[in-house]
């Protein structure tokens, strides 16, 4: 574990304070039937930083997602968003997944579902934004599932920002997506971060990390190697596992 405290890259602009930041894991161990897969972690996240999680494939970046996302339960330690209670804390949350989870419904349907469900009033105006933000609008009465996967990601993607978080997780959310899907994507994402959402990501796409992140996690074996911002990351990596992941070798190798 390393370097739980430290600051983000220099950011031009003052971060908003936000009352979920800054995260706090202490201790943090996922272990199913005593089978350690992650930690123990100490982490902290402050508001302002685009914080992208790397590593090789089974370093646990997957698992250290949910659990700060409160979808897995951790088997020791703890997470403190802020000074909130969980609960509040995991309202104030959405998350984009690889592959997008959407209703058996219209695209205009999702958003929709999405927006009831924070008990919005303005559902057209706000619907309407949204579709328009993800470059939508004339696909509103089309079924969601029949999307292009670039689409289907962008519906995803402001359907998650249709319950207004403060936290946004992306699990490798352009992950089967060419490069002008990415690219709309990663706009999406730095729109939602410039409106003053903290964005948590995991990618294994080394030009988007560098193009979005401020700081990187780095996790091996499911623990924290590094913990630092992007430019040092990407020039002078500590870790020998870094150093192999960024030559594309297997740790170890
Ligand atoms: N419920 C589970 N029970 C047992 N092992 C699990 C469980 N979930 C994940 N694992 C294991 O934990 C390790 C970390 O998984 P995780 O999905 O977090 O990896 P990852 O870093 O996201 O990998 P990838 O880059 O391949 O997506 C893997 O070895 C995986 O097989």
């Amino acid at each position: 574990m390393h370097d739980t405290g430290m600051p983000p890259r220099i950011l031009s602009v003052a971060p908003p304070p936000s009352p979920f930041l800054p995260m706090r894991a202490r201790g943090l161990a996922l272990a199913p039937r005593g089978q350690r897969l992650l930690g123990p972690i100490d982490l902290t996240l402050r508001a302002g930083a685009i914080t992208v999680i790397m590593g090789h494939n089974g370093a646990g970046k997957s698992l250290l997602l949910q659990a700060l996302h409160g979808l897995l339960r951790p088997d020791a330690g703890e997470i403190r968003w802020g000074d909130l209670p969980p609960a509040e804390a995991r309202r104030g949350q959405a998350m984009v997944f690889q592959s997008p989870i959407l209703l058996r419904r219209t695209v205009a349907a999702n958003i929709d579902f999405a927006l009831r469900a924070v008990g919005r009033r303005d559902v057209k105006a706000r619907r309407a934004a949204l579709l328009a933000q993800a470059g939508l609008t004339a696909r509103a009465t089309q079924a969601a599932r029949r999307l292009s996967g670039g689409e289907q990601q962008r519906l995803a993607l402001v359907r998650a920002l249709a319950t207004d978080p403060r936290v946004l997780f992306l699990d490798e959310p352009t992950a089967s997506l060419d490069p002008a899907a990415t690219a709309a994507i990663e706009a999406l994402v730095r729109t939602a971060h410039d409106s003053g959402i903290k964005i948590i990501f995991v990618t294994h796409d080394i030009g988007q990390a560098r193009r979005l992140a401020d700081e990187v996690v780095f996790l091996q074996e499911g623990q924290i190697t590094e913990h630092t911002g992007v430019d040092e990351f990407f020039q002078s990596p500590k870790s020998d596992a870094a150093r192999a992941y960024l030559h594309g070798r297997l740790p170890g190798s």
